[in-house]
């Protein structure tokens, strides 16, 4: 049976439009492209995928992306879908590395509302159309995600003095989807980021009622005219306090 998107509500739209970019990446990852060609072919086919299937299907919609220039229309619009076609593009480029994904996230009236996390290479989509519950904690030590090639300076203390470990990978939504799935019990980080780095691995946290907050513990506010949002905490409930209690005794530099 063939699938009509017409029938999708917003969640459901959200997983079939990332699975659909994912699909493509996968395609443009065997072509026997490197480096920077790789990357710039793997942005590129995943945007035309998911720009393609929302002026197609939620043509109402504004679109804030990683791959195209920012509209300010979408600051006076009611629902702006905020994507990134590809996170962790670096990995994306460095087969067989699985750690890189597609985010599809859509803000409403001042909130995420919906989102999808693909990581197409394991064959896995998380979103909020089937939040996940988060499986009960598997480690005592805590594991904090973080970049693997960009970590903040100041989680290396945090570690120290909560007792970490901490867990390099790739891609923002990886590394959130990392806490939903117990691979780590935090996420974070700090130095830089945009809205559509964290928009919808945080919709997807939030649905499996993990915290999620800037690192000093006020909110992620999206859809706002600055796309920099540099900086967050995803973690298991428990751990928030201990870690935004660092970060106002240390601050993050
Ligand atoms: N200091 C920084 N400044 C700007 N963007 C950053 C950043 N650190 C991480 N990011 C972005 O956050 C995403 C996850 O990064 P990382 O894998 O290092 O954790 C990447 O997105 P893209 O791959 O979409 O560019 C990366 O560009
Ligand atoms: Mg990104």
């Amino acid at each position: 049976m063939t699938l009509d998107p017409s029938t999708l509500d917003d969640h459901d739209f959200a997983v079939w439009a990332a699975e659909q970019a994912g699909a493509a990446l996968l395609r443009v990852r065997v072509e026997g492209l490197e480096g920077k060609a790789l990357k710039d072919a793997g942005d590129a086919a995943a945007q035309a995928v998911l720009a393609g299937l929302l002026a197609e299907h939620r043509p109402g919609d504004a679109v804030l992306s990683e791959e195209a220039a920012d509209d300010s229309t979408r600051l006076e619009a009611s629902r702006v879908w905020i994507i990134d076609p590809l996170d962790g593009t670096r990995e994306f480029s460095e087969p067989p590395r699985d750690d890189w994904a597609v985010h599809v996230a859509l803000w409403q009236d001042g909130r995420l509302v919906a989102g999808a996390v693909a990581q197409p290479a394991l064959g896995e989509t998380f979103s909020t159309a089937a939040p996940r519950v988060v499986p009960a904690r598997t480690s005592d030590r805590p594991r904090i995600a973080v970049s693997r090639t960009r970590p903040p300076a100041f989680v290396e203390a945090l570690a120290a003095e909560i007792d970490a470990e901490l867990v390099p990978m790739g891609s923002a939504g990886v590394k959130v989807m990392s806490v939903v799935r117990d691979v780590a019990d935090a996420y974070v980080h700090a130095g830089g980021q945009y809205q559509w780095d964290n928009a919808a691995p945080v919709a997807v946290a939030e649905a499996a009622g993990l915290h999620c907050s800037r690192v000093d513990g006020s909110p992620l506010v999206y859809n706002e005219a600055e796309t920099s949002l540099p900086d967050l905490i995803v973690c298991r409930p428990e751990l928030a306090e201990q870690i935004i209690d660092f970060v106002k005794r240390h601050g993050i530099d």
